[in-house]
């Protein structure tokens, strides 16, 4: 994999792929207690899918927790996502919104990646990865399609698309309709990274069919991959302490 991203002590893009565990507390006290949790799982990053969070409207409230998880994991790299709707999240806000409380995120200084869908207008897009790079954040690029996995060059596009326009870690997400297309996702990994990236890649085919794509990123080329703590934040996530015995083994046999 070319090109590396190093996020307090955690690097990715190189060697075994990292966990991510996403945080999806509805409350301000639920979050704590997930993350309270989370210490023993010793996860490598942290997500917060902010859609999940009840008071994801109100500025001040998202403000709070995302000190209050700082405060509880430190060391820990933080991913800020609000998952839209149309791409598999909990919630819809309108566009104007979807800017605000991602700028916010980015302001406050508390988190250390932000997460932009890629199928936003390209001017916004641009304007919040340049706000998140004056802050020193990172940007990942996301792209989610729950429906379907479209064919190898499409999903080559995506990942190269967000890469042109700046993201630090373009990433997709893909259900499978048939073992074949969990391949497609596969070898479309695999060409982007020998062929395309100069940064690291994050990919996944989702439910249980895709579940090998989270297990073999460091073979194929994809630098992260979810685990699931408290509860999944999207299909096929497989439990942390079971995911990290699996990424060990494949590291060893490498
Ligand atoms: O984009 C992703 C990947 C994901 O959808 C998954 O399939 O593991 C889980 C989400 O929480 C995260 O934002």
């Amino acid at each position: 994999m070319s090109g590396t991203v190093t996020v307090k002590n955690v690097t990715l893009g190189e060697g075994i792929p990292k966990i991510c565990v996403p945080l999806v507390g509805t409350t301000l006290s639920g979050l704590r207690e997930e993350a309270e949790a989370l210490k023993a799982l010793a996860p490598d990053v942290v997500e917060w899918r902010s859609d999940y969070f009840n008071q994801v409207e109100d500025l001040g409230a998202v403000t709070e927790a995302l000190r209050e998880i700082g405060q509880l994991l430190p060391e820990v790299p933080l991913i800020f996502t609000f998952r839209s709707a149309r791409e598999g999240g909990e919630k819809e806000i309108s566009t104007e919104y979807y800017i605000r409380l991602n700028e916010a995120a980015i302001a406050s200084g508390l988190v250390d990646i932000v997460d932009v869908e890629l199928f936003n207008e390209e001017a916004d897009v641009r304007r919040l990865i340049a706000a998140a790079h004056e802050q020193a954040v990172f940007v990942i690029v996301s792209n989610h399609d729950f429906q379907g996995t479209p064919p190898l060059e499409e999903i080559v596009t995506r990942l190269r698309r967000a890469q042109e326009l700046g993201g630090d870690l373009p990433k997709i997400a893909v259900m499978p309709q048939k073992a074949g297309d969990v391949l497609t996702l596969l070898a479309a990994t695999n060409l982007m990274q020998e062929q395309y990236a100069d940064r690291p890649i994050i990919t996944m085919s989702m439910a249980g069919e895709g579940v090998i794509s989270r297990l073999a990123g460091e073979i194929f080329g994809s630098a992260l991959t979810f685990g699931a703590a408290h509860k999944p934040s999207a299909p096929g996530q497989v439990a942390v302490t079971e995911l990290r015995r699996v990424l060990e083994l494949l590291h060893r046999s490498l």
